[in-house]
């Protein structure tokens, strides 16, 4: 896919993942709307951005993903603003074991809502053009982690609708590309969640166990994130891939057995 005046949608774009997705977009021919909770943040990173690209190439949108309405609004604004929509990265995610409820509407609920948004602008059959949309899970999505079991559950919850999504996609011909992504440890502020005892919840006194994981794995570069969301928008053939990205092993792909003998409906 050539980036060059394609527009994307990014969530948790102020910080993290996000930010280097978005920034990497925009240098590629991107345009990009900016989406997030943080205001402060939001406005700040849009800021840095203009001193680097054309102030016209990106949006802030301050929106809380987990708000039906306010995500719903963003999506409306970056159609009206850019004519049109390519790529959705639904990235924004917390780690929050003590309000665990909050961690399902984030985690899991709004990548479902924002990929069915995406599927409602970009799909052939309501008249879109195609596209690509990338869901932001964990290696905690393949892989149960004992400290954050809520946490473990969303991922799992994004790679498994990511998967089947991304069939159903195949089969009704939507045109729409969806893939996830399955990150191990990244240098970003969400890995401060671990000393938050409000954050971590009954599961904070694993605190130094997860500290000594995180050493023990080491702690990737965004930049490698964003390596792997390049080669999902560039390889047409990736659709419900599951790739994971580690210290040890690089960018790679989870291997599934073929397990359902899908229904031919065309
Ligand atoms: N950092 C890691 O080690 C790591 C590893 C694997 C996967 N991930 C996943 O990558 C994604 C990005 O994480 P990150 O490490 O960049 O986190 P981060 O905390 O650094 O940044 C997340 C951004 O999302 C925003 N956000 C949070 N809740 C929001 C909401 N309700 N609405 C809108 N925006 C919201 C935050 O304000 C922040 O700007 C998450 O889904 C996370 O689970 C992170
Ligand atoms: C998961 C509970 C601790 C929460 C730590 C805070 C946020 C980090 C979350 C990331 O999504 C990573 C989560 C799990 C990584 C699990 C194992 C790493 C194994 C790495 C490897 O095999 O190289």
């Amino acid at each position: 896919m050539d980036l060059t005046g394609k527009v994307a949608l990014v969530t948790g774009a102020a910080q993290g993942i996000g930010r280097s997705f978005s920034e990497a977009l925009l240098r590629h021919g991107a345009k990009v709307a900016l989406l997030d909770l943080n205001m402060s943040a939001g406005e700040a990173c849009k800021k840095a951005l203009d001193g680097e690209f054309d102030a016209a190439s990106s949006l802030f949108i301050a929106c809380d993903v987990g708000a039906e309405e306010e995500l719903k609004c963003a999506f409306k604004k970056t159609i009206e603003l850019f004519g049109s929509l390519d790529i959705v990265c639904n990235n924004a995610g917390i780690n929050n074991e003590h309000n665990w409820e909050q961690t399902i509407n984030v985690n899991l609920t709004s990548m479902i809502r924002g990929t069915y948004l995406a599927l409602d602008y970009m799909s052939k059959e309501n008249g879109g053009k195609g596209g690509v949309i990338v869901n932001m899970a964990s290696l905690a999505g393949i892989f149960p982690a004992a400290h954050g079991p809520v946490y473990t559950a969303t991922k799992h919850g994004v790679v498994g609708f990511t998967r089947a999504i991304a069939a159903t996609s195949k089969l009704l011909d939507y045109g729409v590309r969806i893939n996830t992504i399955c990150p191990a440890f990244v240098d970003t502020p969400l890995l401060n969640s671990v000393n938050q005892e409000q954050m971590m919840g009954r599961y904070y006194i694993f605190k130094d166990t997860v500290k000594k994981l995180i050493q023990h794995y080491g702690i990737l570069d965004p930049s490698l994130i964003v390596q792997g969301l390049m080669k999902i928008l560039q390889e047409e053939e990736l659709n419900g891939a599951v790739m994971k990205i580690t210290k040890s092993k690089g960018i790679h792909f989870e291997i599934y057995e073929t397990a359902l003998i899908q229904p031919e409906v065309k």
